[in-house]
């Protein structure tokens, strides 16, 4: 299966949610014009009427055309698809349908006005809808879409952090796991001391990804844990140090001052680091994965995002409302607790997936 479908097939909950909401709008149309009018109809309408006119090809702008959403958008629907006029009511419901999608309200108005830019009293099917979507969603998540950047320094240090369960461990574990892949030696450090079962399941990644896990006793401070893992991913003459971090919100005071003598204390051995502070989100919690941005930006120099569970929740519209309002770079999504399960994020592919647009 190609990496599309095998993505469309692990975000089935999120598509399908936007997909079955389409069809809903689109059968539910009070649409004046009896029999639909299909795109290649060979008879020539004989006066169209200039309220309710035969629908136009989407505009297709030249770079778009050979890309995925390009391609789909210009699927011929048969002459028997149902159509829908699309007007202030219809635009109102795929606003709400966007905002039952997690998308927030705001994106979720912009894409669905940018979806009818131009295009209002064009009777259009689901499938043209779910195209004008995915290229909406992807505009807004082009700009945000960048892998993490790699620096010629040794050790490059990744700070990773998030609230407890966000799937901080697992992403590290397939970070690694990628990274040693692409020949490049890793060192892990566990840096949430204080929970002895967090500490065991990264010794459990570590092994999985072949990679050397640092962990002290439990409670012991986590800032002392980086150092050490400073000093051994130095002799080690590692490419790169991963610093899993305790994700506490119950006490930010706390969390802030544990992170920011992190910080500190691997500064004494290169000022430039953490060159990466990557904050994970849950995909499942939806709308407050927004908070969770907004409170670690305060607590931390959050670098770029990763978003886990991506799979098995129909939440995903989340992703594009982070997009829209922080542009902070996403840099990698998680589908699955395989450790292949990270995916590089690509707009198109997920705009298409997130919309159930057949690929
Ligand atoms: N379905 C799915 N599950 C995931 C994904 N990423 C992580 N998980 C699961 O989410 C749960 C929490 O993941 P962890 O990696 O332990 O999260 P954490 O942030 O390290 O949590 P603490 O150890 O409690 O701090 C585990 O059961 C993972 O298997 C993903 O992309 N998809």
């Amino acid at each position: 299966m190609s990496f599309f479908g095998k993505l469309k097939e692990r975000m089935f909950k999120s598509s399908s949610k936007i997909e079955e909401g389409l069809d809903a709008i689109v059968e539910d149309a009070i649409d004046p014009e009896p029999v639909a009018q299909p795109v290649a109809d060979p008879q020539p309408e004989p006066e169209p009427r200039p309220a309710d006119p035969a629908p136009a090809p989407t505009p297709e702008p030249e770079q778009e055309k050979n890309s995925l959403i390009g391609r789909l958008v210009g699927r011929k629907a048969t002459p028997d698809t149902p159509r829908r006029v699309l007007d202030d009511e219809m635009l109102e419901q795929i606003e709400d349908l966007l905002i039952t999608a997690d998308m927030g309200v705001d994106t979720a108005m912009r894409v669905s006005a940018n979806m009818a830019q131009g295009r209002m009293g064009q009777r259009l099917t689901t499938q043209e809808l779910k195209a004008l979507m995915a290229r909406e969603i992807a505009a807004i998540m082009d700009s945000v879409a960048r892998p993490m950047p790699l620096y010629p320094k040794k050790p490059q240090v990744v700070l990773v952090v998030g609230v407890n369960g966000s799937g901080k461990t697992t992403t590290i574990g397939k970070l690694a796991s990628q990274f040693k892949a692409a020949g490049k030696s890793v060192v892990i450090a566990a840096g949430d001391t204080f929970r002895a079962a967090a500490v065991e399941q990264l010794q459990v990644w570590g092994e999985r990804a072949g990679v050397p896990v640092l962990t002290a006793p439990e409670g012991s401070d986590p800032a002392s844990l980086a150092f050490d893992a400073m000093t051994k991913a130095e002799q080690d003459g590692a490419d790169l140090l991963l610093i899993d971090t305790a994700g506490r919100l119950q006490n930010r005071a706390d969390l802030m001052e544990e992170l920011s003598k992190i910080v500190r204390v691997i500064r004494k051995k290169d000022p430039e680091a953490p060159h990466n502070t990557l904050l994970v989100l849950d995909a499942t919690t939806g709308q407050n994965a927004v908070s969770q941005v907004e409170i670690f930006q305060k607590l931390a120099d959050v670098s770029g995002l990763v978003m886990t569970k991506l799979d098995g929740t129909a939440k995903g519209g989340v992703l594009v409302s982070l997009a829209d309002k922080f542009g902070l770079p996403i840099h990698a999504i998680g589908v699955g607790e395989q450790i292949d399960d990270l995916s590089p994020f690509d707009p198109e592919e997920f705009a298409a997936a997130l919309t159930g647009l057949d690929g």
